[in-house]
C-alpha cells in the first residue's frame, strides 16, 4: 500500500512558520493584505475561496473578497484590478479562473503587477520561472505546493521521469517547469496526447490535473511511482474526489495524494506564504 501524502499535515506545518512571518511582519505595524476578485459561480472557486477565507483570517490577514457579477465587462475587471495594484493596503491579488468566457484571462492576468501576483501567472513571473530565476518571484501555489511535498517526503526528483497531464497555466505548465527545473525528465501530456497510458506507465512521477473524476485507474500507473491528484471532481453522487481512481491506484504506487486533504490544502497554504513573502519583498523595496 502507498504512503499517503497527507497534505493537511503538512500544511499545518508550514503555516506555523508563514505565522511567524506574520508575527514579525506585525512588529514593524505590517499587516499582509490579500484581495480575491471572484467572478460569477464557478464550483471549485467557490470551494476554495472560502477556504481561503477562513485560513487568511485566522492568520491575521487583512483579507478582501470582491464578489462579481458573469455580465461584468473585461474592461471593468481590469479597472478593478488596477485600483488594488495601487492600494497600500493590499499586497496580492488573486483573479480566480475560469473567468466567464468574454472575458480574456491573459488580459486580466497582464493587469495584475508583477509585484502583487499572488498565483505566479503574470508573463514577467511565469517566464522568470521557466528561466529557472524565480527567486523573489511569485510562483503558482499549487505546483509549488506539490514541490512541498517532495522535499518534505525526501522523494527525489533528479534524473527520474515525470509525466504531467494538463497544460494549463495555473497547473501543468508551472509544474512541468519546476520539475524540469528539478532535475526531472519531463513530458507533459493533454488532450491532444495519443497512448496516453503508454507514457503514465513509465512514470516515476505522475501529476494529474486534467478535471475528469477517476481519470487515471491502476493499469496506467508504474508500480511504485509517485501519484500527485490535483483534480478536485464530483463523482455522480456529487461527492469530491480526485482524477485519481484512489481506491484501486493506492494499492500500486509508492507514494499517493489523496482527495480532499491532498494537494488542495497545500495550495492555500502556499497562497498564505506568498502573500506573505510579496508583503515582505514589497517592504524591503520601501527601504
Ligand atoms: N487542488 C488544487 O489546488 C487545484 C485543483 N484544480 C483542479 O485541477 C483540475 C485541472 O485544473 P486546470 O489545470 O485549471 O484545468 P484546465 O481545464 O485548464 O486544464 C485541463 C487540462 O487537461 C487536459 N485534458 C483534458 N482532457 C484530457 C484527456 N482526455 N486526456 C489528457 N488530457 C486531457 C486539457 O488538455 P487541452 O489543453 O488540450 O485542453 C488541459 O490541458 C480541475 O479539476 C481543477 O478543479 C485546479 C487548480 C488548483
Ligand atoms: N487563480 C486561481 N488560482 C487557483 O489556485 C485556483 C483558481 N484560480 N480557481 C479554482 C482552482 C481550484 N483550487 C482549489 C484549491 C484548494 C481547494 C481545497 O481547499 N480543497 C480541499 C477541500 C476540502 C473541503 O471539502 O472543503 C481539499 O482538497 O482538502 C480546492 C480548490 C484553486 N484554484
Amino acid at each position: 500500500m502507498a504512503t499517503i501524502l497527507d497534505g493537511k499535515a503538512l500544511a499545518a506545518e508550514i503555516d506555523k512558520n508563514t505565522m511567524l512571518e506574520v508575527q514579525k511582519l506585525s512588529d514593524r505595524g505590517i499587516t499582509p493584505g490579500l484581495v480575491v476578485i471572484l467572478v460569477g459561480h464557478d464550483e471549485a472557486s467557490q470551494l476554495y475561496v472560502r477556504n481561503k477565507e477562513r485560513r487568511a483570517k485566522k492568520m491575521g490577514f487583512h483579507s478582501v473578497i470582491r464578489n462579481l457579477p458573469e455580465t461584468i465587462t473585461e474592461t471593468e475587471l481590469i479597472q478593478i484590478v488596477q485600483k488594488y495594484n495601487t492600494d497600500p493596503t493590499i499586497n496580492a491579488i488573486l483573479v480566480q479562473l475560469p473567468l466567464p468566457a468574454h472575458i480574456n484571462d491573459f488580459h486580466v492576468t497582464m493587469a495584475i503587477s508583477p509585484q502583487k501576483d499572488a498565483d505566479g501567472f503574470h508573463p514577467l513571473n511565469l517566464g522568470k520561472l521557466i528561466l529557472n530565476q524565480a527567486n523573489q518571484t511569485p510562483v503558482a501555489c499549487t505546483p509549488s505546493g506539490i514541490m512541498e511535498f517532495f522535499k518534505a517526503y525526501n522523494i527525489p526528483l533528479d534524473g527520474k521521469r515525470a509525466v504531467v497531464i494538463g497544460r494549463s497555466a495555473i497547473v501543468g505548465k508551472p509544474m512541468a517547469a519546476l520539475l524540469v527545473n528539478a532535475n526531472a525528465t519531463v513530458t507533459v501530456a493533454h488532450s491532444h496526447t495519443t497512448n496516453l497510458s503508454e507514457l503514465t506507465r513509465k512514470a516515476d512521477i505522475l501529476v494529474v490535473a486534467v478535471g475528469i473524476a477517476h481519470f487515471i485507474k491502476a493499469d496506467d500507473v508504474k508500480p511504485g511511482a509517485v501519484v500527485i491528484d490535483v483534480g478536485m471532481d464530483r463523482d455522480v453522487q456529487h461527492k469530491l474526489v480526485g482524477d485519481v481512481d484512489f481506491k484501486e491506484v493506492e494499492k500500486k504506487a509508492a507514494y499517493i495524494t489523496p482527495v480532499p486533504r491532498g494537494v488542495g490544502p497545500m495550495t492555500i497554504t502556499m497562497l498564505m506564504a506568498q502573500t506573505v513573502s510579496l508583503t515582505k519583498w514589497s517592504s524591503e523595496q520601501d527601504g
